[in-house]
C-alpha cells in the first residue's frame, strides 16, 4: 500500500445522498466541494459550534489496527478515517478542550489501493471499515496487523481469503424507525450511535435476508404496525432478526417486538410465508426492556419448529435465535478445518471445546477424538448443541452449561486430565480462571480460535509465561470489507 498517484479523489463523491431518521443529510464525510484546482488549501480558522476547527495538508503514513490513516498534525499523531498510506489529503481538525477530532475533506494524491467503496452507505454506516481499499490492500492490511501482534510468537502463515467477499453474512438485524415525514424506514444503526440510517440493502448481508425485511416493512403500514421508539418507549416493532443456513436453505426470522400483544398475528405471518415461502420458520421475541440488546428473554414461535438446520464441515447443525453460530460459512469451514488440523487428533485425546457455543468444534473434532466435553454459558445453545449431538449420531461428545473457567478450575479440582484444550473465547478473551486452569491441567496442546487477536496475545502471553510454546498461527478473513480478523494460535507444552 505504498504508491500513490495523483488524481485528486474525492471520497463518496458517487455516493447516493441518503437521509437520516430525522430527514437530515447525513454529514456524511469528506466534503465534496473543493478539488485540486482549489490549489492548496490554507490552514484557516473556523468555528463549528463550540469547536475550534482548521484546515491543513497531510501525508498518510500507515494504519491503526482500526484501519485508520496516521498523520502528523503540529506535533500530534492524528488517525483519519478514510485515509490510505501514502496518500496527502486536506483534512479538518476540530479540536475541543483535549478533544482533537480530524476529519477527512479530501484527497489530494490517491493510493493505488484506494477504489470507490461499492456500497452508497459506507460513509455514513461504519458497519464495514476497508471498502475504500481494494481487496489486495484489506489482505496486506490484514496480514500486516496479524503480523505484528503476533511478532513476539513468530511468523503467521498468509491469511485465509475469501473469493467472493460479499452477501458471506447468514445472520442479519434490521431497526426500525419513521423519517420526518413519518414514513417508515428500516437499516442500521451507525456505528457508535443511535442514528438510524435508512438502507436497502448491505452488501455483506445475504440478499434473501435484506429481501425479506423490506417486505416486513412493506407490511408494517398495512398491519398498523408502529416501529418501536426507543426515547418514547411507544411503538411495537424492534427489530427484525433473520437468519439464514447458506447450505440448507433455511430460514429463521424473528420478530423483535416492544410488547406480547401482537394484533393480527396469524395474518401477518400468513401473508409474510405467502411472499416468502422460502422462510421456514418465525418466531416473536419479546424485548419490552431499555435496553441496547437485541433479543429479549420470551420468545413464542409463530410457525415451523423454531430453529434453523445448516450443514457445517459434513455435519449438521441445529441453530437457535439466540445460539452463537459463526456468521460466515465459508469461512467458518476453513476455520474449523485448519483449527482441527492444529489440534493434531489421533483417535484417543480428551478434548475439552471450551466456549463451545452450538458445539460446532467440538463435534466435528470428534470425529477424531477419544471424548469431548463442551462448555458454553448460553442455555440455548448447550440445548443445541445436546441436540446437534445426537442429530449426527455422536457418542462420545457431552455439553455442559456454565463458565469455561468455573468448568476447568472444577476439572482441575477433581485432578481431571485433557490433551487437547481447544478455546474460542468471545471478544474479551479468556481469563485468569480459566487460563490458569488450563496451566495446572497441563493439556499437551491447545488451539485457540480468536476473533479479537489484541486479546488472544494477551492470553497467549500468560501461557507462554507457563510453559507454553507458539508452533503456528493461522488468520482467518472471516470478515471481509471490515477491520476484523480471526486467528487461530497452535500452542504445546513447552516439554514437547
Ligand atoms: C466466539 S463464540 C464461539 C462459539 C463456537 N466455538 C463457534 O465456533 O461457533 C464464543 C462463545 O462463548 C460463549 N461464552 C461467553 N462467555 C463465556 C463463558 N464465560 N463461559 C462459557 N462460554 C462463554 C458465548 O455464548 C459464545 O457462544
Amino acid at each position: 500500500m505504498k504508491k500513490s498517484k495523483k488524481n485528486g479523489y474525492k471520497p463518496g463523491k458517487k455516493r447516493n445522498q441518503s437521509k437520516n431518521i430525522n430527514g437530515k443529510k447525513h454529514s456524511a464525510m469528506p466534503s465534496q466541494k473543493g478539488d485540486k484546482s482549489q490549489g492548496k488549501p490554507s490552514t484557516t480558522n473556523k468555528r463549528q459550534g463550540n469547536k475550534k476547527a482548521v484546515t491543513a495538508e497531510v501525508t498518510c503514513t500507515g494504519l491503526t489496527n482500526e484501519g485508520k490513516g496516521i498523520v502528523q498534525w503540529k506535533g500530534k499523531q492524528l488517525e483519519v478515517e478514510y485515509l490510505l498510506p501514502g496518500e496527502t489529503a486536506e483534512i479538518t481538525v476540530s479540536t475541543s478542550g483535549r478533544y482533537v477530532h480530524p476529519e477527512l475533506k479530501r484527497v489530494i494524491t490517491s493510493s493505488k489501493d484506494r477504489i470507490q467503496p461499492p456500497c452508497s452507505y459506507y460513509f455514513e454506516c461504519g458497519g464495514c471499515q476497508l471498502q475504500h481499499m481494494n481487496e489486495q490492500a484489506q489482505e496486506d492490511f490484514k496480514q500486516e496487523t496479524i503480523d505484528e501482534l503476533m511478532k513476539p510468537f513468530g511468523k503467521p502463515e498468509p491469511i485465509l481469503t475469501m473469493d467472493h467477499p460479499y452477501d458471506y453474512r447468514n445472520k442479519s438485524h434490521t431497526t426500525f424507525g419513521l423519517n420526518k415525514e413519518r414514513q417508515i424506514i428500516g437499516g442500521l444503526y451507525a456505528q457508535n450511535s443511535h442514528q438510524l440510517i435508512s438502507m436497502d440493502r448491505c452488501l455483506i448481508h445475504d440478499p434473501k435476508a435484506d429481501e425479506i425485511w423490506q417486505t416486513i416493512k412493506d407490511m408494517m403500514k398495512s398491519f398498523k404496525m408502529q416501529p418501536y421508539n426507543e426515547d418514547t418507549g411507544r411503538g411495537f416493532l424492534r427489530h427484525v432478526l433473520v437468519k439464514v443456513g447458506k447450505v440448507s436453505g433455511e430460514i429463521m426470522v424473528v420478530l423483535v417486538v416492544a410488547s406480547p400483544i401482537f394484533k393480527g398475528k396469524n395474518n401477518f405471518v400468513k401473508a409474510l410465508r405467502k411472499a416468502h415461502p422460502e422462510i421456514t420458520t418465525i418466531l416473536m421475541n419479546v424485548n419490552n426492556r431499555k435496553t441496547s440488546m437485541v433479543l429479549g428473554d420470551q420468545e413464542q414461535v409463530l410457525f415451523g419448529k423454531g430453529t434453523i438446520t445448516d450443514t457445517l464441515c459434513g455435519m449438521k447443525f441445529d441453530i437457535s435465535a439466540k445460539s452463537f453460530y459463526q456468521i460466515n460459512p465459508v469461512q467458518t469451514e476453513k476455520l474449523y478445518t485448519k483449527a482441527i488440523e492444529m489440534a493434531q487428533l489421533t483417535g484417543t485425546e480428551t478434548v475439552i471445546d471450551a466456549y463451545c457455543g452450538i458445539g460446532t468444534i467440538g463435534l466435528i473434532a470428534s470425529q477424531k477424538a477419544g471424548k469431548v466435553s463442551g462448555v458454553e454459558l448460553n442455555k440455548d445453545a448447550v440445548r443445541d448443541a445436546i441436540r446437534n449431538s445426537k442429530r449426527n449420531g455422536v457418542k462420545n461428545a457431552r455439553f455442559y452449561q456454565g463458565d469455561s473457567g468455573e468448568f476447568m478450575v472444577e476439572m482441575a479440582a477433581r485432578g481431571e486430565k485433557a490433551d487437547v484444550v481447544i478455546m474460542d473465547p468471545p471478544r474479551s478473551g479468556s481469563d485468569e480462571a480459566f487460563l490458569s486452569s488450563v496451566v495446572q491441567l497441563k493439556p499437551e496442546r491447545i488451539v485457540y480460535v480468536s476473533c479479537n487477536p489484541v486479546t488472544q496475545v494477551r492470553d497467549m502471553k500468560y501461557l507462554v509465561q507457563n510453559g507454553y510454546k507458539v508452533k503456528g498461527i493461522q488468520p482467518v478473513d472471516m470478515f471481509p470489507q471490515t477491520v476484523h480478523v480471526e486467528n487461530i494460535a497452535e500452542m504445546v507444552l513447552e516439554s514437547n
